[in-house]
């Protein structure tokens, strides 16, 4: 397997990052345009991610199968898109994703008309689909506590149904802001919808999608990992200017502005992007990750090198993402001398370190999680560290070694 080694700097940086763009925002982007009949031209900067070009592949495609690898958003909002529009299509995609639910949004499907079968587990990819009846059906309810990316691509979807969509999420409802950039890009391209959060509920009617221009902002996701270089570095001056973020962002994960002020990191609007730079760090930190799941790597990394006790909540979704997170993390930080603990039955959980003690960093282990890598990256900023399989970035950023060598030495 292959490895990447990075080496500590030994000065301050001010440099410039010029960020890929979000596989969230466009995704959706795609999925939308594709309903509104719309040419790829429509859409400008989409992300590089690998996600997104299967996106773009498959539903340039007219064959019998869709391999989406190991795209979860990819996964879902296809599954939705083609059980709507009505094609006949396998769904498969790696090991790992046949490993991830995707029973809640198929019976939810089934309800409104789509004729879907198991391959291989009930709830579990592979499903193959045998297109759409509609039953007169305009209302379902969908739990809200396992994949936002269900509700998500119902509603890219809803606009096309005969009689619209009612929708009632039940239960604890997890990463909500993905649930509303949703609704703000189909409002972009004209979809009326109502949401009441306070009864969590959606109601869509039926209507077309109108064309519309789209420009794909730039990954606050992939911010996160900067903020931790500048917050892991030791010099005081360090600071980065990360490129193509809005003051008005559409993405949920925009809270790592909020998350780093405690933790030494200080966010400037530039007019292009934000400046980032450092200021004393709280004594300790507790944060609920629900809104936010994709963040909690990043901080547990960065509560452990700065030896800031940090208490998290909101982690339920990690164990069904790119690999079981709660697990990966709970392995990998115990070599950088820290312990990830379940403190009560309740999914509280809390991150103590003791970074200081840990002479010679163990090689990191990157699960096939794109997050595992980059998240443990900028621990370079004080120990060199190995991580194995780099190429695992290429998920969602594949340029974050090219990025990464603006600011450290490595030998791969
Ligand atoms: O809708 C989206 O674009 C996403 C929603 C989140 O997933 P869950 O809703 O499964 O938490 C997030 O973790 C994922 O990276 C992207
Ligand atoms: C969870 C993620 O992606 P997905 O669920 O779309 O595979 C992620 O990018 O961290």
């Amino acid at each position: 397997m292959s490895q990447i080694t990075l080496f500590p700097r030994t000065t301050s940086f001010s440099e410039i990052i010029p960020l890929p763009a979000s596989k969230s925002e466009s995704n959706r982007a795609l999925v939308i345009n594709a309903l509104a009949n719309g040419s790829i031209d429509n859409l400008s900067n989409l992300a590089e991610a690998r996600d997104t070009q299967t996106m773009i592949r498959l539903l340039a495609e007219k064959g019998p199968e869709a391999d989406v690898l190991d795209a979860g958003t990819t996964m879902r909002f296809l599954t939705a898109y083609y059980a709507v529009t009505g094609d006949v299509k396998k769904m498969t995609g790696t090991p790992r994703m046949c490993e991830r639910p995707i029973g809640i949004l198929v019976d939810a499907l089934r309800t409104l008309g789509a004729d879907i079968t198991y391959l291989n587990k009930d709830g579990y990819p592979p499903m193959q689909l045998n297109g759409f009846t509609f039953k007169g059906n305009r209302e379902i309810s969908i739990r809200g506590d396992v994949s936002s990316q269900f509700i998500s691509a119902i509603l890219m979807v809803a606009p096309l149904l005969p009689a619209g969509l009612k929708l009632q999420i039940t239960g604890a409802l997890g990463s909500k802001p993905y649930i509303e950039m949703t609704l703000a890009q189909m409002k972009h391209f004209g979809i009326q919808a109502t949401a009441d959060w306070s009864k969590g509920s959606i109601e869509i009617p039926a209507q077309k999608y109108t064309l519309q221009p789209f420009a794909v902002e730039s990954d606050w996701s992939g911010a996160s990992y900067w903020y931790s270089m500048v917050a892991l570095s030791p010099f005081e001056d360090s600071s980065l200017e990360l490129l193509g973020l809005k003051e008005d962002s559409l993405q949920g994960d925009s809270a790592i502005k909020a998350i780093m002020e405690p933790l030494g990191v200080k966010s400037t609007y530039t007019g292009r992007g934000y400046l980032l730079t450092k200021i004393p760090a709280q004594a300790s930190l507790a944060w609920d990750f629900t809104d936010c799941p994709d963040l909690a790597q990043t901080i547990c990394v960065i509560a452990a090198v700065k030896d800031i006790p940090l208490t998290l909540t909101g982690l339920e979704s990690l164990k069904v993402k790119e690999t079981d997170r709660v697990l990966a993390l709970q392995n990998e930080l115990k070599k950088l001398g820290a312990a990830l603990v379940e403190k009560e039955a309740n999914h509280l959980y809390e991150v103590t370190g003791n970074f200081a003690a840990v002479s010679a960093i163990e090689p990191i282990e990157t699960y096939d999680d794109h997050r595992m890598a980059m998240a443990f990256a900028p621990v370079a900023m004080q120990k060199e560290i190995t991580l194995l399989d780099p190429s695992v970035v290429n998920k969602s950023y594949p340029s974050f070694w090219k990025h990464v060598s603006i600011l450290l030495t490595s030998t791969l």
